[in-house]
């Protein structure tokens, strides 16, 4: 077995005894540890979030440190999301103008805090039609970012390393002040709100 393999086993025990649904919640905790994306976050939106363990995070976090009657996490995948305490589930596709506009009803003139964007799609092995979904995603979770992210919130991404990366890259760092890629800082950019990229090795 894999050191990584071992290492993902860990965690998905983990998971299993912490009632998470999956171990990419320790990932988020992780992000959270090194940058305090919940400090005095109200409003969370969760792209691609089932089965929902970055809710489950986020909406612990949420009610940690906030004024709970306020504060909610609004959670939307494909697929339907098992009910989770503190989170609102919706069920669609983020690349479809509906969907957001959903989003922004449920909203009601809020703006979010954070956004997550934990998308990944359904992988057919052909590579470059893989690549193009999951640069759609992102391009999607970005405009939920215009949509509903308040000045000085933070979106929070996974995304693969491939081809698009590059792009993938000046994009985001075109439309945040600060980008962290893994463990590496860019410059600030024009606007004020913060990137957080989690990059996975090839789709
Ligand atoms: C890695 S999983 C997310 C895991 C989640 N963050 C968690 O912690 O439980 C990726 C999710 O992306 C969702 N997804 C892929 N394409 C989507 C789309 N166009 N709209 C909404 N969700 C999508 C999939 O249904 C899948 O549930």
């Amino acid at each position: 077995m894999t050191r990584s393999k071992d290492k993902r086993d860990v965690y998905y025990r983990k998971a299993k005894e912490e009632g998470y649904r999956a171990r990419s919640a320790y990932k988020l905790l992780q992000l959270d540890d090194e940058f305090q994306i919940f400090e005095e976050a109200r409003v969370v939106v969760d792209l691609c979030a089932a089965p929902g363990s970055w809710s489950q995070v986020a909406s612990q976090l949420l009610r940690a440190t906030g004024e709970v009657r306020d504060s909610y996490v609004i959670a939307i995948d494909l697929q339907e999301i098992a009910p989770i305490p503190g989170v609102r589930t919706l069920q669609g596709d983020i690349t479809q103008e509906g969907t957001l506009n959903h989003v922004l009803r449920l909203l009601d003139g809020r703006k979010a805090d954070v956004v997550l964007s934990d998308g990944a799609p359904d992988v057919t092995g052909l590579h470059d039609l893989d690549e193009y979904v999951q640069y759609e995603l992102l391009r999607a979770a970005l405009r939920f970012c215009g949509a509903v992210l308040r000045d000085g919130g933070t979106f929070v991404a996974k995304i693969f390393r491939g081809y698009e990366s590059a792009f993938l890259y000046a994009q985001v760092r075109s439309l945040f002040r600060e980008v962290y890629i893994g463990e590496t800082s860019f410059e600030p950019k024009f606007e004020s709100r913060k990137a957080l990229l989690s990059v996975e090795v090839s789709i």
